[in-house]
């Protein structure tokens, strides 16, 4: 099985995700996906064929309970400038808008405080651990809840604040990550959000998974599916215009 690394590898040269000289942020939750990339993307720049400089930030959402020693001290030991960002994202989303999908809210108000902080330390490229499984639960969250055919890309544009998104996991699959994390002993810190695991992507996620179970080539035939542009076909016919009606002259 090709290692976690060599498709992250893979990933970054098809897609140009990362160039010479980029100046990369990981986008750090202290979860398993943001740990491992950070990780796996600090070894890469040993060996890598051009030269970029790696950071990390975390953008504390403001729950009490947050403790970041951990992210810390394991910046720290691969040697990688790491800032936390305070904010009050929580506040916000849970008392004063009182969301009832909290995360869509609370996700883009991350990636602009994620943006802004790169603009100030003048980095270019926003790396988020998105894998494969996350955007089968996208897609399929965006047409069961939102009605379009949308999913997660491996590189977008943030024009406002000038920044680019990548995610270097979207060839692996979440299985691969968790076997990496274990096997390098990644340390992974608990999410302080009262609706970690109680969320509809997580039901959307165990839906899949009852899918795969019963058709086992499901997963691997949806994703293909997502990249088989040739073969899309929709409803592309135009509606015709029904024809205007006339009023009847009147005598
Ligand atoms: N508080 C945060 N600060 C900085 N980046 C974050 C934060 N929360 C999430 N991210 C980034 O956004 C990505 C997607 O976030 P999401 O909340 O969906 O977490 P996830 O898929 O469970 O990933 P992880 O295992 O890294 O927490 C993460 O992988 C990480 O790169």
């Amino acid at each position: 099985m090709t290692s976690l690394l060599g498709i992250m590898r893979k990933t970054i040269q098809d897609y140009a995700l990362i160039q010479e000289g980029d100046r990369v942020a990981v986008g750090l939750s202290g979860g398993k996906d943001s740990m491992a990339l950070l990780y796996l993307l600090a070894r890469f720049q040993t060996f890598s064929p051009f030269k970029f400089h790696l950071e990390a930030i975390t953008v504390d959402m403001g729950f009490n309970n947050f403790d970041l020693s951990g992210a810390k001290s394991f910046c720290e030991k691969l040697g990688i400038p790491y800032t936390v960002v305070e904010t009050e994202i929580a506040k916000v989303v849970f008392e004063i808008r009182d969301e009832k999908n909290p995360c869509a809210l609370c996700a883009n108000m991350r990636r602009g405080v994620l943006a802004d902080t790169m603009n100030q330390r003048g980095l270019n490229i926003l790396a988020l651990g998105h894998h494969a499984d996350d955007a089968l639960t996208t897609l399929f969250l965006n047409m069961l809840y939102a009605g379009k055919l949308n999913t997660l890309e491996y590189k977008s544009y943030l024009s406002r604040t000038d920044v680019h998104v990548i995610r270097p996991f979207l060839d692996a699959s979440e299985a691969q990550v968790i076997s990496t994390v274990q096997k390098e002993h990644i340390p992974v810190f608990k999410s302080p959000c009262p609706v970690d695991k109680h969320t509809k992507r997580e039901e959307i996620g165990d839906f899949l998974k009852t899918i795969y179970k019963d058709l086992p080539h499901s997963r691997k035939n949806i994703l293909t599916a997502m990249r088989n542009e040739n073969q899309c076909n929709l409803f592309k016919n135009k509606k015709i215009p029904s024809p205007k009606k006339t009023s009847k002259p009147t005598a």
